[in-house]
């Protein structure tokens, strides 16, 4: 075992760079995190610079470590957790990124997308990786940087680009060039992987016109990766967790055996639950996506993403001005008894689990001369439960399991209101625990069993502490009512606009 007394997980998300340090009992010793730049080049495009990406993370890593006061080798290993589907090619030998990162939200392959589910290949892929086509996956993403010019799709055929996503990218970044390799979670979310022989599968790679020779090769989530390495105060540290963000909360939550359910409430809403030692495929258009790999030992999920879950209030903060700031619209939507027959579905840039509707566009519905913002706050935090609702009702559905409670986190989840409405709208208790960055926590015990800081599962739940548990409180009638009225707004919102006005080009 390790004698160094510490983890340091990084969390490389979408709108922020985070790097947590935590002791053995699974407490935070300190935090940095560091805001980047989103780039939004065209209708349905999202970039992010892929060396943005990298100073922001290291400089965050380094301050983490500097505000603990520590070294290096007080740090016993190095977990890392990101962003998934995140798509950069870069040059093996100037080091110097193709183009910018594709990030997970660019719908800009929506029509090639169109294109292949036209060919018939759905049930073929979703076999196969458990996924369904779409943009957000990475497989479509490499494709287009490849088409952008000859020269590129030359170069990666020799075998001169590589392809990652961020953790790959971090870590090539970290061990000075020396390691280009991801996890078989992050590996799951690309399209081009098996995800029941945890292999890159050729005949993906056919259908993708990707060339093999790009491909990171895949590691489980806890082993040694290599060393840090790149002139930095974290060098020497041992890089030996990895997995995808929504993977890591699952297993930070101690979601270890089949049926247990975690649900992240960000800007989106990600509803994972650990379906066993076996993949679930999905008949609710559900993904079944690979947990993690620990040892021999491979745990899968299903998961369901909910596009607008936090971002419903930076919405009606940002644009209809009703608070100046996410955490009064609490205190607004309890001004109001009920939501006073007032639905907001917040297709604003479609549906996703379990509908995959991306023409659908959101209404707010209902109203009348009685309705206040009151009313408007209410239906926008019951909206993230409803879309809760829907995925944990397919993830049953697809799993027969009802799962006994829902362990919860994510920025919104300090909500009292929305956590004992999505109590009440799902009838199982909603359990917010004491430490709420749960996927930095998931990728510290990924690092830390691999070198011995913690021994076992067994010894890393006699960390897990419970904040508060929500427990439904509304009645059978009253759910009823509020559920259909939901069902019959999302009827109204979905195939809105046009499918010729998508405006994204493949
Ligand atoms: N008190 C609150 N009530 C409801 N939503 C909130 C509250 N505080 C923050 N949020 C929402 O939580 C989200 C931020 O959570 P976070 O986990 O940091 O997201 P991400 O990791 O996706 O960037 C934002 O969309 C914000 O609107
Ligand atoms: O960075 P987050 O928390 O928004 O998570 C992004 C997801 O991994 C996308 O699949």
């Amino acid at each position: 075992m390790s004698t160094s007394k510490y983890i340091l997980s990084l969390d490389q998300g979408t709108t922020s760079s985070r790097a947590i340090i935590f002791n053995h009992q699974g407490t935070i010793v300190s935090m940095a995190q560091r805001e980047f730049t989103q780039y939004f080049p065209n209708d349905g495009w999202v970039e992010h610079d892929p060396m943005e990406i990298w100073s922001s993370q290291l400089t965050v890593a380094e301050e983490a470590l500097k505000e603990a006061n520590l070294q290096a080798s007080d740090i016993a290993a190095m977990g890392i957790t990101n962003q998934r589907e995140t798509t950069l090619v870069w040059d093996k030998e100037t080091g110097v990124p193709v183009y910018n990162a594709i990030v997970w939200q660019d719908r800009r392959t929506d029509t090639y997308c169109d294109r292949l589910r036209g060919r018939g290949l759905e049930n073929l892929i979703r076999n196969k990786t458990g996924l369904l086509i779409d943009p957000y996956f990475s497989a479509s993403k490499i494709r287009w940087i490849l088409e952008q010019d000859t020269e590129i799709r030359t170069k990666a055929e020799q075998g001169q680009l590589l392809f990652g996503t961020v953790d790959s990218w971090l870590i090539w970044k970290l061990t000075g060039k020396q390691q280009h390799v991801t996890d078989v979670t992050n590996a799951s979310r690309t399209l081009l992987f098996n995800i029941h022989d945890l292999e890159w599968d050729e005949s993906l790679l056919d259908i993708f016109e990707v060339p093999s020779q790009m491909l990171p090769k895949v590691h489980s989530c806890s082993e040694h990766l290599g060393e840090v390495n790149c002139q930095s105060s974290l060098d020497g540290i041992p890089i030996t967790g990895v997995a995808g963000d929504q993977q890591a909360a699952l297993f930070g939550q101690l979601c270890i055996r089949k049926g247990m359910v975690k649900n992240t409430y960000g800007t989106g809403c990600f509803l994972v639950m650990n379906t066993g030692d076996k993949p679930i495929i999905s008949n609710h258009k559900l993904l079944s996506t690979v947990a993690w790999k620990i040892g021999d030992q491979v745990q899968y999920a299903l998961e369901g993403s909910v596009f607008m879950g936090g971002a419903v209030v930076q919405w009606i903060r940002d644009e209809l001005d009703l608070i100046s700031d996410a955490a009064e619209i609490e205190a607004l939507a309890l001004q109001v008894a009920d939501n006073g027959g007032v639905y907001f579905v917040p297709a604003l840039t479609g549906l996703g689990a379990p509908h995959w509707d991306h023409y659908a566009r959101g209404i707010i519905i209902g109203l009348t001369r009685g309705t206040n913002k009151g009313h408007i706050a209410r239906a926008a935090l019951e909206s993230i439960c409803f879309q809760s609702l829907e995925v944990m009702k397919a993830m049953v559905a697809d799993s027969s399991i009802y799962p006994k409670v829902m362990r919860v986190d994510g920025g919104a989840v300090v909500n009292n209101l929305l956590m004992q409405t999505q109590a009440d709208l799902l009838e199982v208790p909603v359990v917010r625990p004491k430490i709420l960055e749960t996927t930095a926590l998931g990728a510290a015990y990924l690092a830390g069993l691999a070198v011995g800081f913690w021994k076992d599962i067994t010894e890393l739940e006699k960390n897990a502490q419970q904040e508060r548990i929500f427990r439904p409180s509304m009645s059978e009638e009253e759910r009823n009512k509020l559920v259909q009225l939901w069902t019959k707004a999302v009827g109204r919102c979905k195939d809105w606009i046009p499918a010729s006005s998508s405006t994204v080009k493949s």
